[in-house]
């Protein structure tokens, strides 16, 4: 870490040559899973100890004094960079997970991808009223993934304080369909 000075310029500089180091780990894979999507594949940036390293402090220097107890990541990707979020911060991770994973008992919530639907489910009791969540995800599309994250901890009456992705995909503006809630993203 660089230290400050009192105009904040060289912080600023260290924080882009992570953001630099992020977007050059991150692989574009053209075509896929079918034609005409760019697929951004994180997986290149987890063979990257540094710039995986830095994309969680990142999150955890934003987040470490937001009195956060609920880390909520959205599977599967979420998965991967939620609990070292949560772990460096003090809070619990609770896996949002596709229909049909969890063995206790589950609210549901349905959200429309491209084509068709899709369901996410929480555990009963996982998350308890008043508490104060941060929603991870990997990357931001149409914004209904994390809408249905959203809606699920405020059907239990936590409070949704802001959602965070490594990627956004600006141009599908999914950042609207959030309900005016904060989104933080590293790579737009
Ligand atoms: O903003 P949206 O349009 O809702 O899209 C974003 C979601 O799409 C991807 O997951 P995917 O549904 O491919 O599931 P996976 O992570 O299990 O592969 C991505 O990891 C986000 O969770
Ligand atoms: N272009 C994309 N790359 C990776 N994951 C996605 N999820 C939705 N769109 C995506």
């Amino acid at each position: 870490m660089a230290t400050p000075t009192p105009d904040g310029h060289r912080e600023d500089a260290v924080k882009d040559d992570r953001i630099s180091r992020i977007t050059s780990a991150i692989r574009v894979i053209p075509d896929f899973p079918k034609p005409g999507i760019l697929f951004q594949d994180i997986t290149t940036l987890l063979l990257d100890p540094v710039a995986f390293k830095d994309t969680i402090d990142l999150f955890v220097e934003r987040y470490k004094d937001k009195e956060i107890s609920v880390v909520a990541g959205v599977e599967a990707r979420g998965f991967i960079f939620g609990p070292p979020i949560a772990l460096a911060i003090g809070a619990k991770f609770v896996p949002m997970r596709k229909p049909n994973k969890l063995p206790g008992a589950v609210i549901s919530e349905e959200y429309s991808l491209e084509y068709g639907t899709d369901k996410m489910e929480m555990h009963v009791g996982a998350v308890q009223e008043g508490e104060r969540a941060l929603v991870i995800d990997d990357l931001i599309a149409t914004g209904g993934t994390l809408r249905a994250a959203i809606s699920l901890l405020e059907r239990v009456k936590a409070n949704v304080v802001e959602c965070a992705c490594v990627i956004e995909l600006p141009e599908l503006k999914g950042r609207e369909r959030l309900g005016g809630k904060p989104l933080f993203v590293l790579v737009s």
